[in-house]
């Protein structure tokens, strides 16, 4: 018999059901990698164990749907030169190139591992991570296998950048033909950067295309350094996510409102590249699906930190709390393609999987009203919970 588990004494709850506000005085019941039962704590049934939750706010666990974990070095200096004025260029991914073809796959396994476990501990239950670091065929398989043993999903971005001493069309050809097979069986997405000093429109397109034709799902680096042709052809193409968003004209935000494409959000790279914040309020005014996620990379935004990300969110994107939360929650969910299916994330329901945190805090808004402080008090990821010790 699968054992149970009562959550009691939950002073907020926060399921994202259509429709349902916010729980107060709630109760839910876990039964194996399920959540059991929903309702008010005074109606709950009994279940094998029971912790009482004090009055505090539980939520879905964060979806972090873009982050770039499969990497080596550091960029500190980068980052010091950019705090002291230097504008952020692509070119810095090389720097990451160099230092991530050196390293050995242990060492790209701990990294990732450290950075997962480190997520996981604010609250982060699942997690896509890319590669895009090795750029050559055996650094991207390695990349691709090694982030597929880690990581919820896996997205393939063999076109960041071209890579030092190759042509643009040679290495087209490589990542439509030969790298495109080999990390074929460890990746669900194609993704692209679509901007100025990596890939332009026509290319972009072509790295899609040939990700489609493997039976990928589509996303695009789009619009973080300047007015692009990203959004556009993420929209045409009917890409799942286009993520940064910084640059949109009004044009791609209807666009993106007409669409289903998702448009992703990433508060702390405009933050760390002190680029102008994506219009978030905008695009969710307009009727566009807007998720948060961290983008945690070496170059442009070195945190795992999806609170950081929601209270930027709110503080200084003007989304509201709610939308903030569940932009990094469903929102991710709908952009990874993992928001309706039997195993969804980013939402807690009857039958649903049990992925979900405990908030230190007696709601949702202090995540925003407390911004910097470590709020996560539990983590439950597919009904396991992870060790108090481990937070
Ligand atoms: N924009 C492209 N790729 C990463 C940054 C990569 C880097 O600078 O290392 C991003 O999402 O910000
Ligand atoms: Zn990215």
């Amino acid at each position: 018999m699968t054992r149970t588990l009562l959550l009691t004494g939950i002073g907020e709850l926060t399921t994202h059901a259509p429709g349902e506000p916010r729980l107060r005085d709630a109760a839910m019941i876990i039964a194996g990698d399920r959540i059991a039962w929903i309702g008010q704590a005074a109606d709950a049934p009994a279940a094998d164990e029971s912790v009482s939750l004090e009055g505090r706010a539980v939520l879905p666990g964060w979806v972090d749907s873009h982050t770039h974990m499969v990497f080596a070095g550091d960029r500190s200096a980068e980052f010091e030169a950019r705090m002291a004025g230097q504008k952020y260029a692509a070119g810095g991914i090389a720097t990451t190139v160099r230092a991530t073809r050196a390293a050995s796959e242990a060492e790209l396994t701990a990294t990732l591992a450290r950075l997962r476990a480190e997520a996981l501990r604010q609250g982060t239950t699942f997690i896509e991570t890319k590669t895009g670091y090795g750029l050559d065929v055996a650094s991207e398989e390695a990349s691709a296998r090694i982030a597929a043993a880690e990581a919820d999903v896996v997205t393939f971005l063999g076109a960041h950048v071209v890579p030092e001493g190759v042509d643009a069309r040679t290495y087209l050809d490589l990542v439509t033909g030969p790298m495109l097979d080999a990390v074929a069986p460890w990746v669900q997405f194609i993704d692209v950067f679509c901007e100025r000093g990596a890939f332009d429109v026509d290319q972009s397109r072509e790295v899609l295309e040939a990700g489609r034709r493997a039976g990928l799902g589509l996303r695009v680096h789009g619009n973080q350094l300047g007015h692009g042709s990203g959004v556009a052809l993420a929209v045409e193409l009917g890409a799942a996510s286009v993520d940064h968003c910084n640059a949109l004209t009004d044009a791609d935000i209807d666009a993106l409102a007409a669409s289903d494409t998702v448009a992703t959000v990433l508060p702390a790279c405009d933050l760390s590249t002190r680029e102008p914040l994506a219009p978030a309020r905008r695009l969710w005014d307009a009727g566009a699906t807007v998720a948060i996620a961290t983008n945690c990379n070496p170059g442009t935004s070195y945190t795992t930190s999806m609170p950081y990300c929601v209270a930027t969110a709110v503080l200084q994107m003007h989304l509201t709390i709610e939308e903030a939360v569940w932009a990094a929650t469903r929102g991710g969910a709908i952009a990874l393609g993992v928001a309706d299916t039997a195993d969804a994330v980013g939402m807690l329901r009857v039958g649903g999987r049990a992925d979900l945190q405990v908030l230190d805090a007696p709601s949702i808004s202090h995540l925003a009203y407390r911004p910097g402080v470590p709020l996560t008090a539990a983590v439950w990821r597919a009904g396991e919970r992870v060790p108090p010790g481990a937070l």
